[in-house]
């Protein structure tokens, strides 16, 4: 089951270059939460802050509190945080060198599944909830760069899934895709959101208000506004978001 995920005056910097400022929010298990904001506006690093990937970058600091189920991100071992907070990349990024089966099988070999018959089941069982299986089951040993930006991009989603994290953070996951792949993308998320929680930033506000139950609206790294989806993009409190959401800016 997916778990609650709580930002608490999250600050991040790159240097002394501050590009989120003292963010609170918190990300509902088995919802999905969009993030929304012009570019530059500290969307990706925010999601990068909540699987400690931001820490990566030489200059890349944060400050403030992250919570996984009331559990400090940042006293968890970060190999076992990016186990339980998947990430899906806007690009997809399937290993080209690897066979279709491999790339979702490789996440599980690597932390320590190794009887065959349980990976041979756990990569049906991801591709399957990615609905790529019926697409690429007689195919599985062939490379996954015969696959469509769309079929890549659920190839990645499965490899993320295949090791059941709690959260999944999707980085603008369709952006790079053609219309009819981007429909099937949010319809999985639709659907896996029942077991995971989460946490999209996109730039597309139609697809914001289709996918997501809460929208949260940054701008120049400060988080101006959270809430229900309808009412972000309907009623929303605050005068610059009501200026983006109706293309008055960004
Ligand atoms: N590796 C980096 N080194 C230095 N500054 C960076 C780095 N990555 C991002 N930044 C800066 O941090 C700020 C926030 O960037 P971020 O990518 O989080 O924004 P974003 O809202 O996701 O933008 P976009 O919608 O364009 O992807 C920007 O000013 C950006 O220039």
């Amino acid at each position: 089951m997916g778990k609650t995920v709580t930002a608490e005056n999250v600050s991040a910097y790159f240097g002394t270059h501050r590009v989120l400022n003292d963010v609170s929010l918190t990300m509902q298990a088995n919802q999905a939460t969009a993030i929304i904001g012009p570019s530059g506006c500290g969307k990706s690093t925010f999601v990068r802050c909540i699987n400690r990937m931001h820490e990566t970058v030489p200059s890349g600091k944060m400050m403030g509190k992250l919570f996984l189920e009331g559990k400090d991100i940042y006293k968890m071992d970060p190999v076992t945080v990016r186990r339980n907070i998947g990430m899906v990349f806007q690009r997809p990024n399937p290993f080209p060198t690897l066979s279709i089966f491999d790339n979702v099988a490789v996440g599980l070999r690597l932390n320590g599944y190794a009887k065959r018959s349980v990976i041979t089941d756990q990569v049906e069982k991801s591709l399957r909830m990615a609905a790529l299986w019926d697409e690429v089951k007689d195919r599985l040993q062939k490379s996954s760069t015969g696959l469509s930006g769309g079929q890549q991009q659920r190839l990645c989603i499965a490899r993320a899934l295949a090791l059941e994290p709690d959260v999944l953070l999707m980085d603008e996951p369709a952006s790079a895709l053609d219309p009819i792949s981007t429909l099937r993308i949010e319809e999985l998320i639709e659907e896996i959101k029942q077991t995971y929680t989460i946490v999209i930033v996109t730039h597309n506000m139609q697809q914001a208000a289709r996918v997501a139950d809460t929208t949260a609206f940054f701008l120049s790294g400060e988080m101006v506004e959270h809430g229900p989806t309808t009412q972000i993009f309907t009623t929303p409190r605050d005068q610059r978001t009501e200026d983006y959401v109706t293309g008055r800016f960004g």
